[in-house]
Parts: structure tokens; C-alpha cells; sequence
């Protein structure tokens, strides 16, 4: 069978065009990434489980291909967040040596602070490149840990949240259990709770005390675990209708009310932006509203929102304040950036006013054809291409998306977007 995401993977450009009806259907999702990513790392240090529904993303696919290949000498985490920080702690606690590598950009995104915490742990850990960075060259583990005491480690919480995660992940494995004190101004908190609740689904006991995070010395249990639909990919979705002509309504199955990720945030902030939210008992039904006239947004919590939002607030000319994008810098590319040049191609502006406050406004925001770059960011493509709805559009390199959703731009022709991959 012809793979859906082969078909895309040579092309340079995306043309994009919607024919001007009602945006009308139901839209398949892939699953969290985040909570695949964790689900196969838990149920690795579990011995077992079974997981329902784990994402195609490539992130997951990746994650699960290394996982299944431990006894090799290289790991490559490719452009994978999660894989290189996450796997890094596993391999650590598991005793492997090995080298860990990935893309140019992954050698630009941090991990000293995850490094610093395994080495006090008693990590053997060398930088083959610049130090606080991957790649990296693990040398093996001699714990000289207390059996009596838990580990305490101080990690900040401000430059990203997967260092506390895969530390807390191998927390259970600790001879006395881990205690994790965080400094600074803590983002993503939801992720890092989404780690807590799926360790507790798997058997370990992981507390939030406040200043300081506990996880007890008690093994994880094999467990099964059905990942949900993935938050941060409906809210392209939410864009779309946001920006579709009236009448137009879509069905995301697999969503939960209850939801372990905080990109549900979506859900607020697009009631504002003109998208109202019915849940039902396995998914969500959205369909248009009036928008609010301005709109002011925290992202500490959801930073992969932020994009979504600054595009369709400007095409909708709704000024939007932002807030809590200090860890945009160091994603798949400098985010605010990448935003501020590719929202100028349409007249839009997205400014710096006081600190870390950014406001994205414009005034007769036309899309006729403009040519978007993606930045080996799956989140730029999937940012502007609902722009699509208002006239045609260009996306380079539309294979990025395979890094969460490989099947978006199928998804996209099943709702009636015509698509031209040169
Ligand atoms: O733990 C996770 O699954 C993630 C945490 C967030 O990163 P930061 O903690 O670096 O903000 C988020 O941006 C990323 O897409 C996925
Ligand atoms: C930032 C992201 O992923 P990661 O940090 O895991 O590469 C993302 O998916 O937007």
C-alpha cells in the first residue's frame, strides 16, 4: 500500500487552494505525541503494557524503532525534543553507552541542565560538540546514591520542561526514590503533570509538593493505556474554522473533556477567536461564534499554541497581546522569528512591546498567493496553511509535518482543500 506521507516527501512546494464553500466534515487526528513518547518510555522501564492508538507521528516512530533497538552504539533523535532529552535519562538509568545525535538544530537546543542533573545522579556523560549541547557521548552510570534518602536534584524550570520530565520518569528506578526542587519561572507545567498522571496510570507514586516534586522508590506495573487525539494538532483545525466561510463546522474525534494535555487550552482561546467547543462522549464538534474585538494570552502553559493563534488573530485583524513565548527561541526554529517574517508577507506585524510581551496586529491582512517558509518547523506549515481558506497559498518543504501529523495534508484534501505538490 502507498504510503499517505511518501506522497508529499519529495515535493519542495505545497500550492494550496479551497474552493470557497462552507468547511464541512470530520477530520481524523493523530494521537498525543507527548503522551506516546512517554507512554513507550514508562512501559520500556515497566517490562510490559499494552498502548492503544500511539501516535504516527515520526517523533513516536522514532522513539519506538530506538526503544526497540537498544543494543545499538548511536541513537539519533533526529529533530525529536522529546527522543533526545527523554531517551537520554533512559539510557542513563538503564546503564547503556552510547552516543546520542540528531539534527543541526538539535545541536542548538540545550540540554545542560538534564546533563548536570544526570552527572549529580552519577551519569558519565561527555559533549562531542559544544558543551550544553547534544550530541552526546553517554559513558555509563556509577550511582553512588543513598539508600535511605531520596536524590534530591535543583532543576530550573525555565529553559524546558522535558529535562524535569525524563528525570522524573526514571525517578522510580532510584534506590530511595527522587526529589526534584525546580527554580525559576516554571513553563509547560502541563506537560510536566501529563508525566506525573501517566507514571501514577503505570503503578509509580509521583507528588507534587509545591516547591518540590517526589517520586517514591515503588516500580512501575505493566499497564494498558489508549493515547488520546492530540490537542496541539486540533487547534489547526480550530483555525480553520476560525477562518472558513460561514456555516462551517467540523467533528475531531478522539478528543477527551477531560484531557491529560494542556494544548486543550485551544479550547478558551478560540471561543474568543470566533469558535465555540461542544464536547461529546469521543470528541468535540466546533463551529463558529462571533470573536471577541482583542484578545490577551499567557502561552507559558501551551508555547505550542502560539503559532496558531498570532495567524489566525491577524488574519482576522483581532489584535492579540502574547505572553509566556520565552521558550519559542528554542524549538524547531526561533519561532518568534519565524512568525514575525513570515506574517510581514501579509501586512501583519507581530512587536516586542515591553518585556517578553509580544502584540501581533494588522490591517487588511490578504493572502493571494504568498509563498510561506517553514524553517524545518512542522508548525509553521500547519500554522498558516489554514490561511488557505482565504485565497492561495504556498507552503516550502511540506514534508515538516511528518514530525506530528503525517497525514494532515490527506486530511486536508478529504475536507475539500485542493493540493498541488511540485
Ligand atoms: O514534554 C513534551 O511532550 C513537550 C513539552 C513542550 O516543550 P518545552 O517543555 O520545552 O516547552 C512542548 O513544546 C513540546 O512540543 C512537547
Ligand atoms: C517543540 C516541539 O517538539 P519537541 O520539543 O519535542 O521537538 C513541538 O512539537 O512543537
Amino acid at each position: 500500500m502507498l504510503n499517505p506521507t511518501l506522497i508529499s516527501s519529495s515535493a519542495s512546494f505545497l500550492h494550496l487552494r479551497w474552493p470557497g464553500t462552507p468547511l464541512r466534515g470530520i477530520a481524523q487526528l493523530p494521537a498525543s505525541k507527548s503522551e506516546s513518547n512517554r507512554a513507550l518510555i514508562i512501559q520500556a522501564l515497566a517490562g510490559g503494557g499494552t498502548l492503544e492508538n500511539l501516535s504516527d507521528a515520526n517523533d513516536t516512530q522514532l522513539m519506538q524503532r530506538l526503544l526497540a533497538n537498544q543494543q545499538a552504539e548511536v541513537f539519533d533523535a533526529e529533530d525529536a525534543g522529546t527522543v533526545m532529552r527523554f531517551l537520554t535519562a533512559y539510557l542513563v538509568i538503564t546503564g547503556k553507552q552510547a552516543k546520542l545525535v540528531g539534527t543541526a538544530r538539535m545541536y542548538q537546543r540545550p540540554i545542560g541542565v538534564l546533563v548536570d542533573a544526570l552527572r549529580q545522579l552519577g551519569a558519565q556523560i561527555e559533549y562531542s560538540g559544544e558543551a550544553g549541547y547534544p550530541p552526546l557521548q553517554l559513558k555509563g552510570w556509577n550511582p553512588a546514591l543513598d539508600a535511605e534518602e531520596p536524590a534530591e536534584l535543583t532543576v530550573r524550570g525555565d529553559i524546558s520542561s522535558q529535562y524535569i520530565s525524563a528525570l522524573l520518569m526514571i525517578g522510580p528506578m532510584l534506590p530511595a526514590g527522587l526529589r526534584l526542587w525546580l527554580t525559576g519561572k516554571v513553563g509547560s507545567r502541563p506537560y510536566i503533570r501529563m508525566t506525573q498522571s501517566l507514571m501514577q496510570h503505570f503503578g509509580a507514586t509521583c507528588r507534587d509538593l509545591g516547591e518540590v516534586l517526589e517520586v517514591r522508590p515503588v516500580a512501575y506495573q505493566p499497564a494498558d493505556y489508549t493515547i488520546e487525539s492530540d490537542w496541539s494538532a486540533a487547534s489547526y483545525w480550530y483555525a480553520m474554522v476560525a477562518l472558513a466561510p460561514a456555516g462551517s463546522t467540523i467533528i475531531l474525534p478522539g478528543l477527551r473533556e477531560h484531557s491529560w494535555q494542556g494544548d486543550q487550552a485551544i479550547v478558551g482561546i478560540m471561543d474568543q477567536l470566533g469558535v465555540a467547543t461542544e464536547f461529546f462522549p469521543d470528541g468535540v464538534q466546533l463551529t463558529q461564534k462571533a470573536p471577541a474585538a482583542s484578545v490577551e494570552q499567557d502561552f507559558s502553559d501551551c508555547p505550542d499554541l502560539a503559532q496558531t493563534v498570532a495567524v489566525v488573530a491577524a488574519a482576522l485583524g483581532v489584535p492579540v497581546a502574547m505572553t509566556g513565548l520565552e521558550s519559542l527561541r528554542i524549538k524547531e526554529t526561533d519561532r518568534i522569528l519565524a512568525l514575525q517574517t513570515e506574517l510581514a508577507k501579509f501586512g501583519a506585524r507581530m512587536e516586542e512591546e515591553g518585556e517578553e510581551r509580544f502584540v501581533v496586529k494588522s490591517a487588511a491582512f490578504q493572502v493571494s498567493g504568498q509563498q510561506i517558509e517553514t524553517y524545518h518547523d512542522h508548525r509553521m506549515a500547519m500554522a498558516f496553511a489554514p490561511l488557505a481558506l482565504r485565497g492561495p497559498l504556498t507552503v516550502q518543504a511540506p514534508d515538516v509535518v511528518r514530525k506530528s501529523y503525517p497525514r494532515f495534508w490527506k486530511e486536508l484534501e478529504r475536507a475539500g482543500f485542493s493540493t498541488d505538490f511540485r
